[in-house]
C-alpha cells in the first residue's frame, strides 16, 4: 500500500500566527483516519491544507505525491457547516448533481444527462435513491449528510475528508452516516479522515486515530492512541477507555469523547 498523504514536520498558520505545529504522519491508500482534539485543536486548518485550500505552512505535506494544490482535483472536502441557502428549494438530485457539475466546471442549468445518470447511480450506491426527487431542505440531519457525501463523490475522489460528519446528529442517526462511511471505505477504498469529537460511533471504521491540541499529541492505531493516560493529557485526569471486545472506546467524566451522555 502506498502512503497517500506524507507530512512532515507541518506546521500551520494564519497570518503568521501558529494554529498548529509539528505534525508529523503519514496515511497509506485505503486508510481511515479519525481526528480527535478539543475546540481550536487544528482539525478543520489540516483538512484545510490537505484539501489545497490553506497554503500557510512550513515543512513538507504531499498528497498522492504532489503539493496539495496540485492534488485538489482528487481529494473531496466535505466541510462541517452545510452552506446551501434553505431559500432555495433545491432536490436532493439537484444538490448531489451540483459535485458533477462543479468537476467539469460547467456553470449552467441545464444539466448533462450523464452527470444525472450519475448522481442517481451514487445516491443508489448509498441507499438513498429513494430522496432524489425530495426538497433537501426537508430532509433530516442524517438524510442531508449522506447527500452531501453523494454529492463529494460526484467528483470522484482519491481522498474525502469529512470535517464533524456525525455532530448535531442523534444516535440512530450518527449509526447510518458511519454505516455509509463504512461503505464506502469497504467499496471504494477510499482514504478517509475525518475529523470528530465523538469517536465511539465512528471507532468500527478507524484504522488510525490522531489526537491534537495545536501540535500532535498522538498518532497511531486505536489501541495506541486511545489509553488513559493518553486521552487524560486532553480530556483531564477523569478521562477513561474502555474496551468492549476488541474494540476501545472512551469516556469522559459522564459523556463519551464530545459526545452523548452515558
Ligand atoms: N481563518 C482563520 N483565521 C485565523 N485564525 C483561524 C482561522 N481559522 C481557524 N483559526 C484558528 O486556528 C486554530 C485552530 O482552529 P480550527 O478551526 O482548525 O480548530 P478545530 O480543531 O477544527 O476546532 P473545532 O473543533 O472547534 O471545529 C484556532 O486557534 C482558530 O482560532
Amino acid at each position: 500500500m502506498e502512503n497517500v498523504i506524507e507530512a512532515e514536520d507541518l506546521t500551520i498558520t494564519y497570518n503568521g500566527k501558529v494554529a498548529v505545529k509539528n505534525l508529523t504522519f503519514k496515511l497509506k491508500e485505503g486508510e481511515t483516519l479519525l481526528l480527535l482534539g478539543p475546540n481550536g485543536a487544528g482539525k478543520t486548518t489540516l483538512l484545510k491544507v490537505i484539501a489545497g485550500i490553506h497554503s500557510e505552512y512550513t515543512g513538507k505535506i504531499t498528497v498522492l505525491g504532489k503539493s496539495p494544490r496540485e492534488s485538489r482535483g482528487y481529494v473531496a472536502y466535505v466541510p462541517q457547516t452545510i452552506t446551501l441557502n434553505s431559500e432555495i428549494p433545491l432536490t436532493v438530485l439537484e444538490v448531489v448533481t451540483m459535485g458533477g457539475l462543479y468537476k467539469e466546471g460547467i456553470v449552467h442549468f441545464n444539466v448533462p444527462s450523464e452527470i444525472v445518470k450519475k448522481s442517481l447511480e451514487v445516491l443508489g450506491f448509498l441507499g438513498i435513491k429513494n430522496l432524489a426527487n425530495k426538497p433537501f431542505r426537508e430532509l433530516s440531519g442524517g438524510q442531508k449528510q449522506r447527500v452531501i457525501i453523494a454529492r463529494a463523490l460526484m467528483s470522484d475522489p482519491k481522498i474525502l475528508l469529512l470535517d464533524e460528519p456525525i455532530s448535531a446528529l442523534d444516535p440512530k442517526a450518527k449509526a447510518t452516516v458511519t454505516s455509509t462511511l463504512s461503505k464506502i471505505k469497504e467499496e471504494l477504498n477510499l482514504t478517509m479522515i475525518i475529523t470528530t469529537h465523538d469517536v465511539n460511533p465512528l471507532i468500527e471504521i478507524g484504522d488510525k486515530v490522531m489526537l491534537i491540541n495545536k501540535k500532535l499529541v498522538a498518532f497511531g492505531s486505536p489501541e495506541e492512541v486511545l489509553r488513559d493516560e493518553v486521552i487524560s493529557t486532553i480530556y483531564g485526569p477523569s478521562s477513561k477507555t474502555v474496551k468492549v471486545g476488541e474494540r476501545v472506546y472512551c469516556i469522559i467524566g459522564d459523556v463519551h469523547l464530545g459526545g452523548g451522555k452515558i
